[in-house]
């Protein structure tokens, strides 16, 4: 990741770095025109003057160049990583996206890449200083060979000791950001759960102590051993620089010529190395940081890898329809690692078309959301495939095949924005549907956007069903989505909005545990276990040569209902209405 960054921004970096050298070098030619000074009694001191307020003047120039290239770098790194996670989130496999969590993907998008983005403003620290560093060791090469030799061994054996330090301190940081992930996810409970942990204080105690606690203290401790292994190498290296000081001084500098000249420039530079050496080695740690974070982001976003294809359709694209869509023999697996187990769903064999009511019944846990979200193809069917119109989707067209859906599932999520395009009606379309779904007093669109979300959980329900009906996609599937309302509106649900939707001829997966409503449904579908146990197609009568409108032949579909048990279960159309009068 930090080398994608570095490449990305190939040119500004070299500027940045070349101003940042040239900011070095100038320091470097500071001193050794004030150690000129001290030392040359015969020098012409106004020349002196001016090559001192010309390497000072330079010195601070291009270190003002220097910094505000690496601040614009820093902050166009931290956009770049942004965008770049926010797009691999938005294009990755859903199913992935579930897995992976909502912590991993928000730490990615703030710490880590803060980190790594932190990394091009410590870059030119780094590299002013290693570049004095450097310069002060020419000009030590230039005032005696011999004893910058001797130093080149110390600077060696400094660096040795420095890296093995680092390679331990890396191993600490390593599993403080993989731990810090975990932290997120308890950060979230603090929120998500407020109402649980003040409702119970033992609970509230344990989360603070053996879940909070022991995450933040993990991470903590980890990372203190990791930075403390790199400080106290950074003191070593101080350690080494003193030691060196006292071996020019005292043994090193023998009967050379000009010996106060090399003494007095060896402690010189020495003393002045001291402060740009140890800020070297304080910030290498970060640099360090931030390659542990971008190793983080790429394995995050490697789990985040496309397999599908984005749709090219435009955002306000003409509701598309269709004539039939057929699961066959269409199943999926999830496996629960702690448990060590697999939920098994399918194979499912079912076919939908327009203007068809299904209920999808079942127990908690019968797998009837995960067919939903099979049906929808926010999941990838591990065995079967789902066939629309006659043609089996595959991966290069489910996005588009995802279109057709508008789907509220029980964790639905509400935008501020109806994010359908700009479009003149839309807010006048909105109102009147808050109007029929009697929130006008609450809510309004305007500017394409709701003018609140803070209302009730039901109401909020609403709005999701006032967005759906915005999208007018030729599928809806509605989780759960009357459980939430009171006795009166799930009359208006059931016996107005689903009737309605199926006049325009919409296919309507409902699922539901209202079962005084099943009777409305066209069909009912049972699944027991992640299997359909009842309301399925048979799978021998499931292949292509299935009449493309089994409408046109209700008997199909109600005796497999009625052979379920379901009382009620109806043919359709015709029969399905005379039945809810029946019932009403
Ligand atoms: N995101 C997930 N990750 C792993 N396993 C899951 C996930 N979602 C569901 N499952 C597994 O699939 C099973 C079926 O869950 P699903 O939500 O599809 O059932 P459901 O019939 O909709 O239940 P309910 O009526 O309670 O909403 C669960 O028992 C669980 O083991």
């Amino acid at each position: 990741m930090l080398s994608y960054l570095i490449r990305q921004s190939r040119l500004l970096l070299w500027a940045a770095g070349l101003a940042s050298v040239a900011s070095g070098i100038c320091s470097v030619l500071v001193v050794a025109q004030i150690n000129a000074a001290l030392t040359q009694d015969d020098a012409d001191r106004g020349a002196l003057a001016w090559r001192f307020a010309a390497a000072a003047l330079g010195a601070m120039l291009s270190q003002m160049v220097a910094s505000v290239m690496f601040e614009r770098l820093s902050q166009r790194a931290h956009a770049e990583l942004r965008r770049f996670i926010s797009a691999r989130v938005l294009a990755a496999d859903y199913r992935r996206l579930e897995e992976l969590g909502a912590p991993k993907v928000q730490s990615a998008l703030s710490e880590h890449s803060a980190r790594v983005a932190d990394f091009f403003v410590s870059f030119p620290t780094i590299l002013v200083n290693a570049i004095i560093v450097a310069g002060c060791m020419v000009y030590m090469a230039w005032l005696s060979w011999s004893v910058f030799a001797a130093a080149v061994v110390v600077i060696g054996l400094g660096s040795l000791g420095y890296h093995l330090a680092h390679l331990r301190a890396i191993r600490h940081l390593d599993t403080a950001a993989k731990e810090q992930d975990r932290l997120f996810d308890h950060f979230r409970s603090l929120v998500d759960g407020a109402k649980e942990l003040r409702l119970n204080a033992a609970k509230r105690r344990h989360f603070a102590d053996a879940v909070l606690g022991d995450s933040i203290e993990t991470v903590r401790r980890e990372r203190a051993v990791g930075m403390s292994v790199f400080v106290l190498s950074a003191s070593w290296g101080n350690f080494l620089i003193y030691g060196f000081i006292g071996l020019v001084l005292f043994a090193l500098v023998g009967d050379v010529p000009d010996r106060v000249k090399v003494m007095t420039g060896f402690a010189l530079v020495f003393v002045y190395m001291v402060a740009p050496l140890e800020t070297l080695l304080l910030c290498l740690p970060k640099a360090n940081l931030a390659r542990v974070s971008g190793a983080r982001i790429d394995e995050i976003t490697r789990q985040l890898e496309r397999i599908e294809p984005q749709t090219t359709l435009a955002t306000p694209a003409a509701p598309r329809t269709f004539r039939s869509v057929r699961l066959s023999g269409v199943g999926h697996r999830y496996f629960h690692e702690g448990a060590n187990e697999i939920f098994a769903l399918g194979p499912v064999h079912l076919s939908f078309r327009p203007g068809e009511i299904t209920f999808l019944v079942g127990g908690n846990g019968s797998g009837k959301t995960s067919l939903a979200k099979l049906l929808a193809g926010l999941y990838r069917p591990d065995r079967g495939a789902i066939v629309l119109d006659g043609h089996p989707v595959g991966d290069a067209d489910r996005d588009d095949y995802r279109q057709l859906f508008s789907a509220i599932f029980s964790d639905f999520h509400l935008f501020e924005q109806l994010l359908d395009g700009a479009s003149p009606d839309l807010d006048d379309r909105g109102n009147r549907l808050l109007e029929k779904l009697l929130l006008d007093g609450k809510v309004q669109v305007k500017g394409g956007a709701f003018t609140t979300r803070q209302l009730s959980q039901g109401q909020r329900k609403r709005l999701a069903l006032v967005v759906s009906y915005l999208e007018d996609r030729p599928f809806l599937v509605f989780d759960e989505w009357a459980a939430d309302q009171d006795p009166l509106f799930k009359e208006v649900f059931y016996r107005e909005l689903l009737p309605e939707l199926r006049a325009r001829g919409k296919c309507v997966l409902v699922i539901s545990h209202d079962d005084r409503y099943f009777h409305l449904a066209d069909r009912i579908v049972r699944m027991e276990d992640g299997q359909v146990v009842a309301g399925g197609d048979a799978p021998e009568t499931a292949p292509e040569n299935a009449p493309e409108n089994a409408l046109e032949n209700p008997a199909a579909i109600a005796p497999r209902a009625e052979a379920a048990g379901e009382v009620g279960a109806r043919g359709v159309g015709g029969t399905a209405s005379a039945a809810n009068q029946a019932a009403d």
